[in-house]
């Protein structure tokens, strides 16, 4: 039996739980994110003890693939390991990417993610232009004013191209950005990416094109604060602890 934890984190969201021990949960992932047969997510996050750090995460796509790193998803488990006591309010866990920092107040969390490096700016794909920046995970960024059509089909050969996240953001008028994210490892488009957010945010922030600090508003139009502070990326937003339950694996 498992004890589990069904979280939201601005429209991603995780099927989360705490074990003993480092396992390939790769088939459990696949059971649990199921959204007919399982109990439905975009992600499997599972804390494990750590020497040196308050935890260490496994972090599995709805697909069952691992990731390095998840921004949604690292602010849900914090909000899990404070909820459960396995964590102090400000913490730092070891993901595939790096020590994380997170800080929980209430129902709203920062991550600190891992310094963004951009792989390629000179990418041109379907006439625009795309940067390839790693926030944690890989995420191809362009930016469109038109971003009510977000081409599912492009941006799956493109998710397959640069075996990368696909996002297109828009700036609007008041400086705050809008992004929509096709995300590899669930293999569709998602109500939100917060790793996508971030490298959509670095980039127009690299371009003069929005401030340091602004707000981000994903497929679910929920608001995400991004800061950029002595290159690190600050990345808060509200999490929700949808409901917990037993699972008879
Ligand atoms: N699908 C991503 C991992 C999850 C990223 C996303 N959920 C986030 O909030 O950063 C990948 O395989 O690269």
């Amino acid at each position: 039996m498992l004890q589990i934890a069904k979280y939201c984190a601005s429209g991603n969201d995780f099927v989360i739980f705490h074990a003993f021990e480092k396992a390939d949960r790769s088939q459990l992932a696949r059971i649990l994110c199921d959204r007919q047969n399982g109990i439905g997510a975009d992600g499997l996050i599972v804390l494990v003890p750590h020497e040196s750090h308050d935890f260490e995460w496994e972090f599995y796509n709805a697909d069952g693939s691992t990731a390095s790193m998840c921004g949604n998803g690292s602010r849900a488990c914090a909000h899990y390991a404070h909820r459960f006591g396995l964590a102090p309010s400000s913490m730092a866990f070891l993901t595939g990417a790096g020590v994380i920092k997170a800080h929980v107040e209430g129902d709203m969390v920062q991550s600190d993610l891992t310094p963004p490096v951009i792989v390629n700016q000179e990418i041109v794909e379907s006439g625009m232009k795309w940067w390839l920046i790693d926030t944690g995970v890989p995420h191809l960024i362009t930016f469109d004013a038109d971003i009510e059509h977000f081409n599912i089909d492009l941006a799956r050969t493109l998710r397959h191209r640069y075996n990368a996240n696909v996002n297109i953001a828009s700036i609007n008028l008041d400086g705050t950005l809008r992004v929509r994210t096709y995300e590899r490892g669930v293999e569709d488009e998602t109500l939100a990416c917060g790793t996508g957010m971030a490298a959509s945010f670095y980039r127009a922030v690299q371009e003069r094109l929005v401030d340091e600090n602004t707000k981000v508003f994903p497929k679910s139009g929920e608001t995400l604060y991004l800061g950029f502070e002595e290159g690190v990326i600050t990345f808060k937003g509200e999490v929700k602890g949808v409901f917990e339950t037993t699972w008879r694996n």
